[in-house]
């Protein structure tokens, strides 16, 4: 039998963090409490005294490329890295080749990752101005929700036909996640850039191209239609500060109709990163100001703000050395994200408890995945255990995704991942994922 008993670890879970163990049975978790004793020949026993045991994490806005840009990335490769970085779940987006706007295309995925991959899986179903029927006739068991893009980004998808728009939003009962840029606006603004500066339109004016007043009209678009219609409407990255009029922490996440997400990038970098970073911090949305980076935080301890996630998007490093115009969007961040997050704690600006919420518990509970983001009996065993004082610094031979580089290069950061359990199964340990690809589909209690 696969039995794993953790002891002494600071377990973090539900607003609380309390000293204790974990017994994990098979997938599963079977008990958890304060003292748990079994000999060390019946199960392994991990003794996780000092360090903090958390659920995985479930990231609910990850690109692994797969079908079609493979050269970026893969479900394997990026699975790898994720479940390296504490990630125990995600949700993988439409824009692959082809985009994923059909069943037929979906069942492709879902397929690729039963064969692949290392952390639990779930897609969404993309939507386009042409293909409501294939979006109507999607099983809400089947899929983690529909996509939209209503500004287009890396492989360019997009609803920008109005009645299709309201269509979707009035017919489907089931979560659509947004992408909300203007296009509109982000069109007039390049081309002014473009007047003055030719092909040579410097990186720095990219929070100025994809503009607070872009994000705006499109995040506040989205959100009345959502109101308008009754959809369950989940708005991904958001980057301004003026987006956070448009969200409430007086409604329980359990009655929100309307749920909001911030991601890693937009919590830790500014515009000004641009004149050291250059393409390597370029993401859609943008990067933007200082004042709009603390005004998220405040979002997103106050609630306003309901998950953390990465949007982990790989692009190449010669894609991304390429001139600004036609660097693309986007960079690998699963690796990296929690542990970005303790060092968020370690400067204040967050607590693990609320880590936990917004990594793990809000993922879980917006989504309805069935028994995943809790540390709980009777949930599967999907576990973190980290060491907030071990510094590490990132490296290119210690990156794990495909792409080989990362916005964190060169930074030490003091805590480090030290075990993973997808499914009761330890995936990662002594630094190093083993070959077990342990993923599961994710079930919806829906
Ligand atoms: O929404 C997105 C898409 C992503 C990608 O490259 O797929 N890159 C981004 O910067 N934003």
């Amino acid at each position: 039998m696969n039995r794993y008993l953790i002891k002494n670890a600071k377990i973090v879970n539900e607003g609380v963090i309390f000293e204790g163990d974990v017994l994990v049975e098979n997938e599963l978790i079977v008990e958890v409490s304060e003292n748990i004793s079994l000999k060390s020949s019946d199960c392994m026993i991990i003794d996780a005294e000092g360090n903090y045991l958390l659920p995985g994490v479930i990231d609910d806005q990850v690109h692994f490329r797969e079908p079609g840009l493979t050269h970026k990335g893969d479900i394997e490769s990026e699975s790898r890295a994720a479940v390296a970085g504490g990630i125990t779940s995600y949700i993988e987006q439409p824009n692959t080749v082809p985009n994923a706007v059909t069943q037929e295309i979906l069942e492709e995925k879902y397929k690729i990752a039963a064969e692949k991959s290392f952390a639990n899986y779930s897609f969404m179903m993309g939507a386009t101005n042409d293909n409501l029927e294939e979006v109507l006739k999607t099983n809400p068991k089947n899929v983690a929700g529909i996509k939209i893009f209503l500004g287009s980004s890396t492989g360019n998808m997009l609803v920008d036909n109005e009645a299709v728009l309201e269509k979707i939003f009035s017919c489907t009962s089931m979560l659509i996640a947004v992408h909300c840029e203007d296009e509109t606006t982000v069109k007039n603004n390049l081309e002014k850039y473009k007047e003055e500066y030719g092909e040579d339109v410097p990186v720095t004016a990219h929070h100025l191209i994809r503009s607070e007043e872009a994000c705006y009209i499109s995040s506040s678009k989205a959100v009345a239609l959502a109101k308008k219609t009754g959809a369950r409407l989940h708005v991904f990255h958001l980057s301004t500060a003026k987006e956070m009029e448009l969200f409430t922490n007086k409604i329980p996440i359990e009655d929100k109709k309307i749920t909001a997400e911030v991601c890693v990038h937009h919590l830790w970098f500014t515009n000004e990163d641009y004149a050291t970073k250059g393409n390597l911090i370029k993401w859609n949305p943008a990067v933007k100001t200082a004042n709009d980076r603390k005004v998220l935080w405040e979002a997103l301890n106050d609630g306003r703000i309901d998950v953390i996630a990465t949007d982990h998007a790989p692009h190449t490093l010669d894609e991304k050395k390429q001139k600004y115009l036609q660097a693309p969007s986007g960079g690998p961040l699963v690796q990296h994200a929690l542990v970005a997050m303790f060092e968020a704690h370690h400067q204040g600006k967050i607590s693990v408890e609320k880590i936990v919420e917004k990594m793990c518990h809000n993922p879980a509970k917006i989504f309805k995945i069935e028994k995943r983001g809790f540390i709980k009996e009777g949930y599967y065993a999907d576990l973190v255990i980290i060491n907030s004082g071990l510094p590490w610094s990132v490296k290119k031979e210690n990156i794990l995704s495909k792409c080989g580089w990362s916005p964190f290069e060169g930074f030490t950061f003091k805590s480090r991942i030290t075990h993973t359990f997808v499914n009761g199964k330890l995936v990662y340990s002594g630094f190093k994922v083993k070959d077990i690809r342990a993923g599961q589909r994710m079930l919806f209690d829906r």
